[in-house]
């Protein structure tokens, strides 16, 4: 092992240089010929082995015109309907322009039947061909030049429209052909163009001399069915659902852009059908990374990125519902305008007078009485209660699209040639409908009304928006009111309502209102199916999204585990914290492949995650020892390690960029090296009791959990910490800091509140997956209603799953490494001390605040490691303020590093020199369906295979090995 790890690492340097070259030269010289060759991408490799400059100039000449001009034209399609911008190397305009030609030249001739002696040539050619079928072929040509401007990389999808449409055109012919009458040969060529063309002739006359003529032209008439099901890539299964779609779609009945529910509420409840939100013109470059993006699925991280999704016709949707319903004009007066609504509203605000040209009396809303409901005021013995103004409620604009998910097929790299099938969205049944108001509302509002003359608060409810559990009313003060008279009235108001959980927001973030949120007598369940249906969800196909739930507005709320980049997830028993795990996996389940996301999930409870046991996301089975789990978070980091060294090797700052590069084989690997590189899936770890964990090795928990959360999040890799212990022993300082997005379920101290979300409000939470969301980024967390799942509809999910791909295991997951024997003295911090001792001797500086620094340990701690180095010989000793003299020379630190850990060396830390490639590669020998492994070369157990791994003494200079070695 020495032996093979030693060239490697000694050579690392030079032999990783030629291959980063090579890798270099190979990705980038294409790219660049391809943008001076011209956008087509076959083009570009003729140019690349005849250079233009070596062209006569005519010949130049025309080729730039040529290229100009397929470039303008390519820019003008692309822009075309919904914006796309292929990269440029893979472009090619040139072919798709002439394609458009060809299409342009033959519509000429044969719709308006042109005639000459060129428009003859081109009758002959292509009448003579396909017969009447020509009068198609510029339809035909015309989708091919699109689908070449538009989508140049979609190589499969272009192929399978080009055979369906050869299909369409033979069968196309074939039938003409007997349509004129089977002409012969014998009766002259101007009745064989007036037919099917030569291609009719040859693909019917034989077959009606065989068969008779009728089931030739019932199997033509089915060739060209089965065409039109090529071309639109609708598996027979799906015909129904297609036709369906298209009927609503030419009926104007599509539900996901644009719901008629929200506008049946919006005319029942008088309020303004919400206006699409004028967007912001955005910059060319904004449009290529987002046209990107969108071919990849999925990117890397964008500027101001949220965890949280949300979809912006939903927005403009609960803004508009958020401006109250405009009160009745009298006759005779101006309704102002919207600019002048603009300055009322701040000047109001301003606490400044206000001219709305309408009366004083006019701003007031109608004034007609409602009769308050007796029912509920005999609910909440309010039978004193005066009648109110009638208050309008915000019509929920985010009724799921009733319509499935279309189902998602995929060919499967990592797992070998497989066929995956995501599973139907009808696995998760819709939930029932949501409520906009209910007596109880109204009867809230009447009692909060009352509450408020009572003490002679000049406010007004003005509206409330009811969530699944909760009901947010809103209350807008009269001038020179101050909203401490309002909060000062809690206690009163929860007296009023009858109910202890009343939670006062001042303001209503992006309000001029208090909000007063009041538990429903009447709460509704949230179905994760309604959730993963939602616009929000359904606009991404990231893999990484999940359903949270419904916010107190009644929107759903869609989030990006990928974005968090970390989760908290805390809260009481009974809570709702599992519910909301199960929420999540299953929504991962129902949207990515295992190529897409792997798991690991840790359930030391061993109860509340089995259900997922033996599903293909799953890296090592349900870990439910705790000790193991810790060995697990160190294999995670050690994973991490290895991802980040082949975003340095090649180039590459996070790993979508990275599984990009792969996906378009611009990632090469240094010659000679047998390794297939894959994309890399994200790898979810998911802890569900991190207080488990902390009570058997609180230190390497700690210390892993916040080495992945600092580092991981480049490498694809998100951890969910789950525990209904907030306390700070559990959730640690560091650990906090470093766990940006938290999910506090209810808790049962206001302490607990602080520990999760830094402020208190979740003790006043209903439990049963009622919640506040701190996505990271956001400074105010969302009231929530956790996504409910069902056990059966888990288990539909996970059979489904199962039953399309076995799981595949790693073995070296939870393998301990062999204890080493360690010196006494270090105890416990041998980790911290090769840590040390790799900064002391890379940097060639003895210094304890620096090991302070970096290692971010106490002073006693540093100069207690700075002891260890001393009486190991990697300093000197102290010299009073001065830094120690370093002993150890850089080139034999591997060996330091070893003699102090009692073995073989382990991987330096942070390093990125050849040593710690070849230590990471120790650390990794096996089968990694994470990772770029060549499958056809693995056994399908997950064994590596003897030829998985290169040997030392193929490649003499070893150059080989310091990329193989890595075991992938
Ligand atoms: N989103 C939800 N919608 C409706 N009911 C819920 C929801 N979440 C939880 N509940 C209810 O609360 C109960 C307890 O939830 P859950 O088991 O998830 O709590 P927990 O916080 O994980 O508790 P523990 O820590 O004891 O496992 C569930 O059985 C269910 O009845």
């Amino acid at each position: 092992m020495a032996t093979r790890t030693s060239p490697a690492a000694r050579s690392g340097s030079s032999g990783r240089t030629p291959a980063r070259n090579s890798g270099g030269n190979s990705s980038k010289t294409p790219a660049k010929s391809g943008q001076r060759g011209g956008s087509t991408g076959r083009g570009s490799s003729a140019s690349r082995q005849a250079p233009p400059d070596q062209l006569p100039l005519p010949l130049r000449v025309v080729e730039s015109a040529w290229m100009g001009i397929s470039r303008l034209a390519g820019a003008g399609v692309r822009k075309l309907g919904t914006d796309v911008s292929p990269e440029r190397e893979i472009r090619r305009d040139g072919t798709g322009f002439f394609l458009l030609l060809v299409a342009l030249a033959v519509a000429t001739v044969e719709w308006w039947a042109l005639r000459g002696p060129v428009a003859d040539i081109i009758h002959a050619g292509a009448a003579g061909t396909f017969g009447w079928m020509a009068v198609v072929l510029p339809f035909m040509l015309t989708t091919g030049a699109i689908r070449l401007f538009r989508y140049p990389e979609r190589h499969r999808a272009n192929s399978r429209i080009s055979i369906g449409l050869v299909i369409m055109l033979l069968a196309g012919a074939g039938i003409t052909h007997i349509a004129g009458g089977l002409p012969a040969l014998s009766d002259g060529f101007d009745r064989l163009w007036a037919s099917g063309g030569i291609v009719g002739f040859l693909v019917a006359g034989p077959l009606s001399a065989a068969l008779t003529v009728w089931p030739v032209l019932a199997l033509l008439s089915l060739l060209v069915f089965i065409s039109i099901l090529i071309i639109t890539a609708t598996p027979f299964r799906h015909i129904p659902l297609r036709l369906r779609a298209l009927y609503e779609h030419l009926m104007g009945q599509d539900l996901a852009p644009d719901d008629p529910e929200a506008h049946d509420q919006s005319y029942l409840y008088g309020t303004p059908k919400p206006q699409k939100v004028k967007k912001p013109r955005k910059s060319r470059r904004e449009k290529e990374a987002e046209a990107a993006a969108a071919q990849d699925g999925f990117a890397g991280d964008e500027a101001f990125e949220r965890a949280l999704l949300q979809d912006e016709e939903d927005e403009a949707a609960a803004a508009a519902a958020a401006t109250p319903a405009a009160p009745a004009v009298p006759p005779g007066v101006r309704r102002p305008t919207q600019a002048e609504l603009a300055t009322q509203k701040i000047r109001r605000n301003q606490g400044l007078p206000v001219d709305d040209g309408m009366g004083a009396d006019a701003a007031e809303p109608p004034t007609e009485a409602i009769s308050t409901v007796p029912g509920a005021t005999e609910v909440l013995n309010l039978a004193a209660v005066p009648p109110v103004a009638p208050v309008p409620s915000r019509p929920v604009a985010h009724t799921p699209p009733a319509a499935p998910i279309p189902q998602r097929t995929e060919q499967l790299q990592l797992s070998g040639d497989i066929t995956y099938t995501l599973p139907p969205s009808d696995f998760l049944p819709p939930g029932p409908p949501a409520k906009e108001r209910s007596e109880a509302n109204d009867a809230v509002v009447a009692a909060l009304t009352h509450t408020l003359e009572q003490f002679n608060v000049d406010a007004k409810v003005t509206g409330f928006s009811r969530g699944p559990t909760v009901t947010r009313y809103e209350i807008e003060l009269g001038e020179g009111t101050k909203v401490e008279r309002v909060t000062a009235l809690s206690k009163n108001i929860a007296y009023a309502v009858a109910s202890s959980d009343v939670r006062i927001l001042s303001p209503i973030p992006g309000k001029s209102a208090i909000g007063i949120e009041i538990p429903n007598a009447d709460k509704e369940v949230v179905a994760l199916g309604d959730v993963l249906r939602s616009n929000s969800a359904r606009k991404t196909e990231h893999p990484m999204v999940m359903g949270v739930g419904k916010d107190v507005e009644g929107g759903f709320v869609v989030a990006n585990l990928a974005k968090m980049p970390h989760l908290l997830v805390a809260g009481a028993t009974g809570a709702g914290k599992s519910s909301f795990v199960n929420s999540m996996i299953t929504s991962i389940l129902m949207r990515s492949t295992p190529d897409e996301v792997r798991m690991v999930m840790v359930d030391p409870k061993r109860v509340e995650l089995t259900a997922y046991e033996g599903v293909p996301h799953l890296i090592t089975p349900i870990i439910t020892n705790p000790k193991k789990a810790a060995e697990a978070l160190q294999w995670v980091v050690r994973e991490m390690d290895t991802r980040y060294d082949d975003l340095a090797n090649f180039g590459f700052k996070h790993i979508d960029d990275f599984n990009k590069a792969v996906r378009n084989g611009k990632v090469i690997p240094p010659a000679g090296s047998k390794r297939v590189i894959r994309a890399y899936p994200y790898l979810l770890v998911i802890v569900d009791e991190l207080a488990d964990l902390m009570m058997v090795a609180p230190r390497d928990v700690e210390d892993s959990i916040v080495r992945i959360t600092q580092l991981a999040r480049a490498a694809g890799i998100h951890l969910v910490l789950a525990t209904q212990r907030p306390s700070v022993d559990v959730v640690t300082g560091l650990i906090k800091a470093n766990v940006p997005s938290r999910m506090a379920f209810a808790t049962s101290s206001v302490t607990d509140s602080r520990v999760v979300l830094d402020q208190p409000g979740a003790e006043k939470l209903l439990g049963q997956g009622d919640a506040l969301f701190l996505p990271m980024g956001s400074n105010k967390p969302i009231r929530v209603q956790g996504a409910w799942v069902t056990e059966s509809e888990i288990h539909r999910v996970v059979e489904h799953v199962k039953g399309q791909l076995k799981a595949v295991y790693r073995e070296d997951v939870a393998v301990t490494a062999p204890k080493k024997q360690i010196d006494d003295d270090i105890g416990d911090d041998l980790d911290v001390l090769l840590q040390a001792t790799e900064l002391v001797v890379t940097t060639q500086f003895g210094s304890t605040s620096m090991l302070q620094r970096k290692l971010r340990v106490g002073f006693a701690k540093a100069g207690r490691l700075m002891d260890l180095l001393e009486s190991r010989g990697v300093v000197g000793p102290s010299e009073g303020s001065k830094a120690r003299d370093v002993l150890v020379k850089p080139d034999d630190l591997a060996a330091t590093l070893a003699a102090i850990s009692g073995g073989d060396a382990p991987a330096p830390s942070g390093g990125a020199g050849a040593a710690a490639l070849a230590d990471n590669a120790n650390a990794n020998h096996g089968f990694d369906p994470t990772g770029p492994v060549d499958l056809v070369a693995a056994d399908l157990d997950g064994r590596p295979q003897a030829e998985d791994y290169h040997d030392g003494a193929e490649d003499p200079d070893g150059s080989e090995d310091a990329w193989n070695l890595t075991g992938r």
